[in-house]
């Protein structure tokens, strides 16, 4: 009975979403229109998403973005991409969404990481002059691969832009595939950039032997960590990683499916999310990429419910918290509380 209740539950929630990858979050239907604009590049769906039950390596799932970006490679893709992915997020009942996204140069088509930006902020201002429900707001993302120089000129091109988006753009990513590359070398960008007022949301811990890096990157403190799957002693972590993070109460943006996906946790039951939830840490929830990973944000709550035994009361107050762990300025946030208010006595009676 449970099960049948908890999926239109979890789609009517009102959701936050905090970390999606934009290029990662791209659906089957705008992938197929991609696709037919570029027929020459030959690729197929099985290229772009990671199907129930199917399992890749992070390693793979990182070549999977590689495919995608091919995809996704001038102006007019990214305003199409990016207005879809929002617009499918408040389909899905999120309203309020940060989407993270690294700026690109492609040669081929002229496309600058300053006009990326533009682009993106672009998105996010037609989607409201539409009147799609939704805030989106924009962290821009560093991919670790790139070294200290990019990591520098990339906190430059976010600062211009938080002061000139009009509070779009509110912070910045760090991310890429966590084997490649050291967080020591990219710490003076990361300090620039908290000095000057961005908000940090940094994956931590994401594979084993990332102790040394996540020790790093806590001093900032960042304002956020994606995953931190392997933060905690019982998994090769430390009590001293797990006493930082809970002393500057930095919530965790937790992805469910995702890690099993990714293979860096072995099942649902073994997630780390009841970790964290049980010691009362602020926890949220994430799709990560739900179109490479084919999930949506009220599919993760539903894994989560049943996975943990979380109650509709539960689920609620889970979405509800996540609104304090936004980047949203203090009057957004108290908007989105009393939505959530109104949306109670709805849904829970
Ligand atoms: C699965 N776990 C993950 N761990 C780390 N980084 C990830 C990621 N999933 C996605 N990305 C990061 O997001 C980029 C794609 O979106 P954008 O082109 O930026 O919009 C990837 O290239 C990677 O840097």
């Amino acid at each position: 009975v449970m099960d049948k209740e908890v999926e239109p539950f979890c789609r009517a929630l009102p959701k936050v979403e905090l970390h999606a990858h934009l290029n990662g979050s791209i659906s089957v239907a705008t992938m197929e229109r991609l696709i037919a604009r570029k027929p020459h590049l030959n690729i197929k769906h099985s290229m772009t998403a990671i199907h129930k039950g199917q399992r890749r390596t992070l390693d793979e799932c990182f070549q999977v973005f590689k495919v995608i970006h091919q995809l996704v490679d001038s102006e007019e893709d990214l305003l199409m991409a990016a207005k879809a992915v929002i617009r499918e997020f408040s389909e899905d009942g999120v309203r309020y969404l940060e989407l993270r996204s690294t700026p690109r140069v492609e040669t081929n088509t002229g496309l600058t990481k300053r006009k990326y930006v533009e682009t993106v902020i672009e998105a996010i201002r037609q989607c409201k002059q539409e009147d799609v429900d939704i805030d989106v707001r924009f962290l821009v993302a560093v991919d670790r691969r790139n070294g200290p120089e990019v990591a520098m000129e990339t906190v430059k091109l976010a600062e211009d832009y938080m002061l000139s988006s009009e509070g779009i753009v509110v912070g910045m990513d760090l991310s890429g595939d966590p084997m490649v590359g050291h967080g020591k070398d990219l710490l003076p960008a990361l300090q620039k950039a908290r000095n000057c007022g961005l908000k940090l949301a940094l994956h931590m811990s994401e594979v084993p032997c990332q102790k040394e890096e996540s020790e790093l990157l806590l001093t900032l403190p960042p304002d956020r960590i994606g995953h931190g799957t392997f933060l905690h002693p019982e998994v090769g972590g430390s009590w001293s990683l797990v006493h930082k993070v809970r002393e500057g109460n930095i919530p965790l943006e937790l992805c469910l499916t995702s890690n099993i996906m990714g293979k860096t946790v072995e099942s649902y039951e073994k997630h780390h999310f009841p970790y964290w939830y049980k010691l009362g840490h602020p926890c949220v929830l994430c799709t990560d990429d739900k179109g490479v990973f084919s999930t949506s944000l009220s599919q993760e709550y539903q894994l989560a419910a049943s996975t943990f035994g979380l109650d509709q009361e539960a689920l609620w107050i889970l979405s509800q918290q996540a609104i304090s762990c936004s980047f949203a300025p203090e009057a957004i946030k108290q908007q989105l509380e009393k939505r959530w208010a109104e949306q109670r006595s709805q849904l829970l009676c």
